[in-house]
């Protein structure tokens, strides 16, 4: 089943055009990674899904989900989706919370705008959504800046899934992490997404953090999508020159994890 169809998607801005007539599918369950360089557009692409654009950026085609053409949602429908259906975990998890707000207050707002539970019944959830994703029970009573980066990234992994969305949009979600904390919100991504049956499109520059877990890969360049293909295929033998040069530069900087051959 297609979770999310975007057909012939452009955004611009008013200067000039930064997404062109991108066009691309994602299926139930599946882990879709679209890759690019700095300024490529995936970030706009990701936006544009939950009407998420700034003010300045306008985007035209269509994006279906769930029968609907999201593009064309009034803002309170989106709303309603926004959560639901699609839920977003971004690069910058510390601007995803309010630094005056407990976890367990951004866990309330979640629950209170979506869902009708007790207050006991929020608060059980909240509990076992933290447990899910390695944090404990008492992480509901602090604050943001009392967490650590991981930690947080995980927390908002936590309140991104809560209500069990079909799509989970990663933005560079551990571009901003050591390389122990990125490893396991990665291996944590990956576990939920088996658990709850989620897709998931996951935003990087660096293909390093899709080879273990992509499904498929769509590699962006310009505003354009240059290449979509099984994630195996586009790593092993990728049509594009460009395509290239993003693995070789990828993999070659720190190569503690050089490419695994085909099959691994
Ligand atoms: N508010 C804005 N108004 C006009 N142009 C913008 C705005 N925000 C971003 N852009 C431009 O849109 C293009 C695509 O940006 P986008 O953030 O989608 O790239 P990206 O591939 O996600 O890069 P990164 O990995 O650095 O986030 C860039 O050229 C950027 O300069």
């Amino acid at each position: 089943m297609t979770v999310l169809s975007v057909k012939q998607l452009s955004i611009a801005g008013p200067q000039n055009g930064v997404v062109h007539q991108i066009s691309f599918d994602i299926q139930q369950g599946e882990w879709f990674a679209l890759v690019g360089q700095s300024g490529s557009g995936k970030s706009m692409t990701a936006s544009a899904i939950g009407q998420l654009l700034p003010p300045n950026m306008k985007a035209t085609g269509e994006i279906w989900c769930g029968g609907r053409n999201l593009l064309s949602l009034p803002p309170g429908e989106m709303r309603e989706i926004r959560g639901k259906r699609v839920s977003y975990i971004f690069q910058d998890y510390q601007g995803s919370f309010t630094p005056f707000h407990t976890i367990g207050q951004h866990f309330e707002e979640v629950q209170r705008t979506h869902l009708t539970l007790s207050k006991a019944e929020r608060r059980q959830q909240a509990n076992s959504a933290l447990i899910s994703v390695g944090l404990q029970e008492e992480m509901y009573d602090r604050y943001p800046a009392q967490l650590s980066g991981g930690q947080l990234q995980r927390a908002s992994i936590a309140i991104a899934l809560l209500l069990r969305p079909d799509l989970l949009i990663a933005d560079e979600p551990t571009t901003a992490l050591d390389s122990m904390s990125s490893f396991r919100v990665l291996e944590l991504l990956a576990k939920l997404q088996q658990d709850t049956g989620c897709a998931i499109l996951f935003i990087t520059h660096d293909l390093r953090h899709v080879r273990k877990y992509a499904d498929r890969i769509a590699v962006m360049k310009d505003g354009h999508i240059i290449e979509t293909d099984a994630a195996q295929q586009v790593l092993h033998q990728p049509q594009q020159s460009f395509t290239r040069l993003l693995i070789h530069s990828s993999f070659s900087f720190g190569n503690l994890n050089p490419l695994p051959s085909a099959g691994e």
